[in-house]
């Protein structure tokens, strides 16, 4: 993440990482603030043996763009809504990159997300994590089904007379 004032949001994408068992790092970086260190890890990381990057940064978010200009690795951005303007600086700082140089953004401070796709990216060639995103999938349907029922039986609909 560009700065720790975006852990807030971040912390979506740590959570469904841990959730699902993925081994993940967390790090502050900032193409802004910090150019060089911003580059060294960009480049190292296929190296050390990550592979995939979720960066989220808010306001003019060069970091997803940049780290994507310095690896090979897929990079997932997370606009950060700060203050001013709700996240959409972010979004498309992050989203609108040239040809070339692929950021898969998700929603403005969906980092949630971020870190479930990262997760379908690991469980290509790992069928026990695909196990565990399929086990989450199905949790979310059974709820969504569950809020269904809950909703449909607290405003129940008029007989409909077929005849
Ligand atoms: N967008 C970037 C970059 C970058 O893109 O390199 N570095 C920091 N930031 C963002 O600045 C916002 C304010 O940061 P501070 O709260 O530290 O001032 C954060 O949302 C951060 O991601």
């Amino acid at each position: 993440m560009g700065s720790d004032t975006d852990l807030e949001v971040m912390r979506g994408a740590i959570d469904i990482l841990d959730e699902l068992g993925v081994a993940r790092e967390v790090r502050v970086l900032s193409a802004h603030r910090r150019p060089f260190d911003m580059l060294g890890y960009a480049r190292d990381a296929a190296w050390r043996g990550l592979e995939t990057i979720v960066a989220g940064a808010g306001g003019a978010a060069h970091l997803p763009g940049m780290l994507a200009s310095a690896t090979r690795l897929p990079v997932i951005g997370v606009p950060v809504p700060l203050r001013h303007l709700d996240g959409l600086d972010s979004l498309l700082s992050i989203v609108q990159m040239p040809r070339g140089v692929p950021v898969a953004t998700v929603a403005v401070g969906n980092a949630r997300n971020a870190g479930l796709l990262a997760a379908r990216i690991l469980a290509i060639t790992d069928p026990e994590l695909a196990e565990r995103l399929e086990a989450l999938h199905d949790d979310m349907v059974a709820r969504s089904a569950g809020a269904d029922e809950r909703i449909a039986t607290a405003y129940p609909a008029p007989e409909i007379d077929e005849g």
